[in-house]
C-alpha cells in the first residue's frame, strides 16, 4: 500500500492499478469495478465511528477518481454510491453502501441491455455495422439485433495504440459475426461497405459532442461525407453533468511507450537533450453533435442536440465532486 493509497483498502487500490494501466477498461467496466471497490471498502472497513467510515469511503473514492480523466462514467459511479451511504452507526453505514454499489452495478446491467434493445431497432438483417475501439454498450446492440434473428456483419477498426479492436472482433467471432479487421486508416475505404458506424462514448457533453476513443471524430466525419449513419451507444451514467456548466471534458493524455520505444524512438532521433521530437499520445477525441446521428441510451434514442434535455433531468443544474458530501 502506498502513501497515495493510505487509509484505502488494498483491493481498492488494486482495482484502481488496474484502471490506471487498462487492464479494467472501457467507460461501462470501469464504473462497474469502481462501485465493487466502494462496496469491498465498506465490507473490509475496521473504522469505529461514523467520521472515520465516511473518510475511508472517500479516500477511496479519491484513489479511484484518479485514475482516469476521461470516462464520466466513474465520478458518476463514486457520486451514485457515496450518495446511498446513510445510517447512524457503522453497521448501518456500511450496509447502505454495500447496498447502494450493488443497486448501481444492477442498473448498470440493466440499463445496457434495454439501450442494447433501442438500438438494434435500428439495424434491420443484414446491415454492416463498422465499429472503433471496443464498446459493451455498441456490442449490445448488436447482440440484441441477433437475438432477434437479424444477421449482422461488422467490419472492425483496429484501434492503434492499444488495439481494442480485436477485443471487440474476439467478442463478435463469438457470437458468430462475420468480421472484417482492418487497419484505422483503411476506415474511409470501408465505410462504402458499411450501413452503420457503431461506436461508444467514455462522455457526452451537454451540447451533445461525444468523447470516445481517438479517431471516432475523423470516422464520423468520413462517414457523414459517405452518407453512412453514425450511431453512438451511451448509457446515461456517460452523461457529463459539469458540462451543463461550461466545463470541457479533460482528454487523456497517456505514455509516449504506447506509440514508440525507447529504441525506436532513438532510431528518429537520439538528442534526448533537447525536446526536437515531441511524441503525444491523446487517448480520446471529441466528434461535434453534427457528425452524430443518434445517441442510443437505456432511455430511448436522441438527437445529439436534444441530450442536454435527458442530462438536466437525470442530474439537475449542479454538480459536486463524487466525495464531497
Ligand atoms: O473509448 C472506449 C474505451 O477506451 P479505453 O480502451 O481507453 O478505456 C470505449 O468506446 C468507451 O469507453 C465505451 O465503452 P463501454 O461501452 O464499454 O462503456
Amino acid at each position: 500500500m502506498t502513501d497515495r493509497h493510505h487509509a484505502v483498502d488494498s483491493a481498492v487500490a488494486s482495482t484502481a492499478d488496474d484502471i490506471a494501466e487498462m487492464r479494467t477498461r472501457g467507460a461501462a467496466t470501469i464504473a462497474d469495478a469502481a462501485a465493487g471497490a466502494l462496496a469491498t471498502q465498506a465490507k473490509r472497513s475496521e473504522a469505529t465511528t461514523e467520521a472515520a467510515f465516511r473518510t475511508e469511503l472517500r479516500a477511496a473514492a479519491k484513489t479511484l477518481y484518479e485514475t482516469r480523466p476521461t470516462a464520466v462514467s466513474l465520478p458518476n459511479a463514486l457520486r451514485y454510491v457515496l450518495r446511498g451511504m446513510e445510517g447512524a452507526t457503522v453497521a448501518e453505514l456500511r450496509a447502505s453502501t454495500i447496498d447502494q454499489a450493488e443497486a448501481f452495478q444492477r442498473e448498470l446491467a440493466q440499463a445496457q441491455s434495454k439501450l442494447g434493445t433501442v438500438g438494434s431497432n435500428r439495424l434491420r438483417d443484414g446491415d454492416v455495422v463498422m465499429t472503433h475501439c471496443h464498446s459493451t454498450d455498441a456490442l449490445s446492440c448488436v447482440e440484441a439485433a441477433l437475438e432477434d434473428g437479424k444477421e449482422i456483419e461488422a467490419i472492425v477498426k483496429e484501434t492503434r495504440p492499444r488495439k481494442q479492436g480485436h477485443i471487440t472482433a474476439r467478442q463478435l467471432r463469438e457470437w458468430g459475426v462475420p468480421v472484417t479487421l482492418v487497419v484505422d486508416n483503411a476506415a474511409r475505404r470501408y465505410l462504402d461497405r458499411a450501413d452503420h458506424v457503431l461506436v461508444g462514448a467514455d462522455s457526452i457533453a451537454a451540447d451533445g459532442s461525444v468523447i470516445n476513443k481517438i479517431g471516432t471524430s475523423g470516422l464520423a466525419v468520413n462517414a457523414r461525407e459517405r452518407g453512412v449513419p453514425v450511431m453512438v451507444a451511451a448509457q446515461t451514467i456517460k452523461l457529463h453533468p459539469d458540462t451543463m456548466t461550461g466545463h470541457t471534458v479533460e482528454i487523456e493524455m497517456r505514455a509516449e511507450s504506447e506509440i514508440v520505444s525507447d529504441d525506436e524512438r532513438a532510431d528518429i532521433d537520439d538528442e534526448y537533450t533537447d525536446d526536437g521530437l515531441v511524441v503525444e499520445n491523446p487517448a480520446f477525441d471529441v466528434t461535434p453533435p453534427r457528425y452524430v446521428d443518434a445517441i442510443v441510451t437505456e432511455r430511448g434514442q436522441y438527437p445529439p442536440e436534444s441530450i442536454v434535455t435527458l442530462m438536466r433531468e437525470l442530474f439537475g443544474e449542479t454538480t459536486s465532486e463524487p466525495w464531497e458530501p
